[in-house]
């Protein structure tokens, strides 16, 4: 059976900025996941929900169609933890950790782990995507974007090796691991997360180094 890559995008501005990396003329294998001879580029929708749904009705409709994924890669835009990223960089997610799955309480935020339901954080597969000179570290899945600086402070001591916050990683990661196929996350920085300003947002910035990863070819 020959290797196949689905490639989950949230919005169409984001698949467009792979393809565009991508070319219409893409040689297999493709160096970013040297094992993988086709590749699926698809939009999944915003939030976890909407990207888990979509990303396991792909994942069985290649099987019934009798061309099964060999893996899953999570592809979009991002916010970033001031200090430990900037705007336009690049994270391969080492895991996925939905952030706000969990309860509230006096003491504090219990996450799904504490409370016996299962993991908040679904690991990537570190061999699945070789991208050797772009940052690596947790990426964070939130149902509710930051905006506020409490909110950051509080993600930011919770998760002190998170680099950035999105909202698909842990859906698509789920119906990955479901699905038992390795599971990777690219993320590229087009806002600081904390107090609302999306006037400081260079979505153009994080589109283009998208479609920079894809077009690297010889270097990886
Ligand atoms: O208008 C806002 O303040 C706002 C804040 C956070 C996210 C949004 C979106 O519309 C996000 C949609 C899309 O982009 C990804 N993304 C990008 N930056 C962030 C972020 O700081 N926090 C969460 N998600 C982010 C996300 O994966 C969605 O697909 C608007």
């Amino acid at each position: 059976m020959l290797p196949r890559l689905l490639i989950a995008t949230a919005v169409p501005a984001e698949r467009d900025a792979v393809r565009a990396g991508l070319g219409e003329g893409t040689v297999y294998p493709d160096p970013l996941s040297p094992d993988a001879t086709d590749l699926d580029l698809v939009v999944v929708g915003v939030g976890p929900a909407a990207a888990a749904a979509a990303t396991a009705r792909r994942i069985v409709l290649a099987e019934s169609e009798g061309a099964p994924y060999s893996a899953v890669l999570s592809v979009g835009v991002a916010g970033g933890f001031p200090g430990r990223i900037e705007i336009g960089d690049v994270v391969l997610g080492t895991a996925a950790v939905a952030a706000d799955l969990g309860v509230d309480s006096p003491d504090g935020f219990l996450s799904v782990d504490t409370l016996g339901f299962g993991t908040a954080t679904l690991p990537a597969d570190p061999n699945l995507v070789h991208l050797p000179k772009f940052r690596t570290g947790k990426v964070l899945t939130v149902t509710t974007g930051t905006g506020t600086a409490e909110r950051a402070a509080e993600l930011a001591a919770r998760h002190p090796d998170a680099l950035a916050e999105a909202m698909e990683g842990y859906g698509v990661a789920s119906a990955a691991h479901q699905a038992g196929l390795p599971y990777s996350e690219i993320r590229a920085i087009s806002n600081m997360i904390g107090p609302r300003d999306t006037s400081a947002w260079r979505m153009d910035l994080a589109l283009g180094a998208l479609t920079e990863v894809f077009a690297i070819r010889e270097s990886v």
